[in-house]
């Protein structure tokens, strides 16, 4: 039994989720504003009574969910025998790009209204499987399956590209920023630079700095001492210490005030930090990756980040492409998903409709690898044992999405044509990346030569 709260101001949407939850055991602290869900939290470290995840609506009668996990963030910066719980934020479909931002402030994932109780359960399940501090660790998998990796890494051309820079710099002491799309894979690169390198075996530690405030940034990173400040009750060490000897990865580090910037680049060249209050300096050497999702460069030459800064930073660049860049990998994305997704849930669903396979590659994934790996779950979750996934168990936001923006390409009732189109424009894709060399297309497409010509022939690609 988990012991959760809800920030919902839909009654009739909140009654539903209650009797929901709490048929399968769980109990819940309803809150149809932030500061009644403030004060449930106050409430729940007095009594100890701990939340063990919260469930948010995202546009609330005074804020919106961001404003409640800062408030959160606050009020446990006072109480810091209390810990961050896993947060789920439950969004319509067409915010679904403030859900994925929201990912990067400390909400652990997210689901599209209308909620799927299916869906609920099982990432909540997640959710409370996990133990979330500020950063983000992976799910601990109850299993893993022999043959299914951990992180697929795509063999077109642009994964080549990621995957050998990454390679190259992994293994050295340099500073990186990698720089790519929320969940396009940053962090996931970033642990591999960190496992190819001679800190492997030495902590890697992941802070998020969009969501910290000035005051949290600084105790976060450098620790402090105990009477420091009023609720400082005992020493803490900051993530500058804890990764002693490895390596720390500042996610979205373009979000750091001007102040910490300046702090953290007279830490990073004396390599030398004092924790607030204290007095006594303390040797550290970190290896820095720092991640963002907009061109820091821009921000330098425009004065928003500290040039200086940046060039410390960037001894080396990767840019991770977003998911609708890597065209030529997409279907392999997906199977590699289906897979992985049927293994974890104990299903075996393996046939996706033609209708539903096209409408995967017409759609533009804003939120690049999390939102696919989050669409299949919900498609595997959602498909009865034996049958075909198909369309049907799509969000219906996301249909309607993917067909107004392509109706120029294809009449959506006739989903053939679609397919067709989308093939066309597959393999036309692919011919360009690989310069027209038809065996390395055919071998990317995953269909012989002959294949490949038919088709060539039948779509008219020249
Ligand atoms: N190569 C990959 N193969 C399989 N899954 C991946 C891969 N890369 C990333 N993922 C999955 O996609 C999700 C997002 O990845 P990650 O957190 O690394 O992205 P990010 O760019 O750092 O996101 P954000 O900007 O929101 O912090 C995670 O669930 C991760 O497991």
């Amino acid at each position: 039994m988990a012991n959760l709260l809800l920030l919902e101001d839909d009654k009739t949407f909140s009654t539903i989720i209650n009797g929901f939850l709490t048929k399968h055991g769980h109990q819940l602290v309803l809150c149809p504003n932030i500061e009644s869900a403030i004060q449930a939290f106050r409430e729940s470290i007095s009594s100890k009574n701990y939340f063990d995840a919260l469930l948010l609506d995202y546009h609330l009668p005074d804020g919106n969910a961001m404003d409640f996990i800062k408030a959160v963030r606050a009020e446990l910066e006072r109480r810091p025998e209390a810990q961050f719980p896993p947060s789920i934020m439950m969004t319509s479909f067409n915010d679904i790009r403030t859900a994925v931002h929201a990912l990067r402030s400390g909400i652990l994932d997210y689901i599209t209204k209308p909620v799927h109780h299916e869906e609920l359960l099982q990432t909540l399940k997640e959710a409370l499987s996990r133990n979330q501090g500020t950063q983000q660790q992976p799910a601990a998998k109850a299993k893993k399956a022999p043959n299914i990796p951990e992180f697929f890494q795509g063999k077109g051309e642009a994964a080549e590209k990621l995957y050998k820079y990454v390679d190259l710099v992994g293994p050295t002491e340099l500073s990186v920023i990698i720089q790519g799309e929320s969940g396009s894979g940053k962090e996931h690169i970033a642990r591999t630079i960190h496992n190819l390198s001679p800190r492997r075996n030495s902590p890697f530690v992941a802070i998020d700095c969009g969501a910290l405030s000035n005051e949290l940034a600084t105790s976060e990173f450098f620790g402090y001492k105990k009477g420091a400040f009023t609720g400082a009750i005992q020493d803490k060490i900051g993530q500058f210490e804890m990764a002693n000897g490895g390596t720390l990865f500042l996610d979205e580090i373009g979000n750091l005030s001007y102040e910490i910037q300046i702090k953290l680049l007279r830490v990073i060249q004396e390599r030398v930090l004092v924790p607030v209050g204290g007095l006594q300096p303390v040797k550290i050497d970190v290896r820095i990756i720092a991640a963002t999702n907009y061109d820091l460069l821009n921000g330098a030459q425009s004065g928003e980040f500290r040039e200086d800064l940046y060039h410390r930073l960037n001894e080396f660049k990767i840019y991770v492409p977003p998911l609708r860049e890597r065209t030529e990998d997409l279907n392999s994305f997906i199977r590699y998903f289906i897979e992985k997704t049927n293994y974890e849930l104990d299903k075996n669903i393996t046939n996706f409709s033609p209708e539903l396979m096209s409408m995967l590659y017409k759609y533009d994934w804003p939120g690049n690898l999390r939102e696919l790996g989050n669409v299949i779950k919900r498609l595997i979750l959602l498909t009865p044992e034996g049958s075909t996934a198909s369309v049907e168990a799509l969000p219906e936001d996301m249909r309607y999405s993917i067909v107004k923006t392509a109706p120029q390409k294809a009449n959506p009732a006739n989903l053939k044509k679609l397919q067709e189109e989308h093939e066309k424009e597959m393999i036309t894709n692919v011919l360009h990346q690989v310069r027209f060399n038809k065996s390395k297309a055919a071998k990317i497409l995953q269909i012989d030569r002959k294949t490949l010509y038919y088709k060539l022939e039948k779509y008219q690609i020249s």
